[in-house]
């Protein structure tokens, strides 16, 4: 598995951080930045995640900024993309199981570094349930025509 990650200044600690984890379980993954805490805008970031993520040049994001909610809803403007802002491990789960969802986006001003790490965990952890739950994604498909 071969995975994506990318913030705007305000994820970026969190960002580390969750690449040691990623590198601790042997995890490859691909960082699009930003690389210092210097301000920077959070749809540049987005947009270079989520495109590879809809071009498969990798399988799934992790994308973070202050509250997840700007690049999360950039992500969503993508083609393909189910970005799920996730601030608890039931949520993660379930973003996974019914949602299939490609990106998970963190706030790293909102949740600390273990909450952060659990919920990576059960996310990359969780596998899409199907049935129902893909007749439900192809209708998201529908509405992005
Ligand atoms: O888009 C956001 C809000 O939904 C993110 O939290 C950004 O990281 C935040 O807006 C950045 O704010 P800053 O004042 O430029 O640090």
């Amino acid at each position: 598995m071969k995975i994506g990650i990318g913030s705007d200044h305000a994820g970026y600690e969190l960002k580390e951080y969750i690449k040691d984890y990623l590198k601790e379980e042997g995890i490859e993954y691909v960082d699009y930045g930003t690389n210092t805490i210097d301000s920077v805008d959070y749809p540049d970031y987005a947009k270079k995640v989520a495109e590879a993520v809809a071009t498969k040049e990798i399988e799934k994001a992790i994308v973070i900024c202050g509250t997840g909610i700007g690049i999360s809803i950039a992500c969503n403007k993508v083609k393909g993309i189910r970005c799920a802002l996730c601030s608890d491990t039931y949520s993660a789960r379930m973003s996974m199981e019914h949602n299939n969802a490609n990106i998970l986006a963190l706030g790293g001003r909102v949740i600390g570094r273990d909450l952060a790490m659990e919920i990576v965990s059960v996310w990359l952890k969780s596998k899409f349930q199907g049935g129902k739950h893909e007749r439900r994604i192809n209708k998201i498909s529908d509405i992005e025509g």
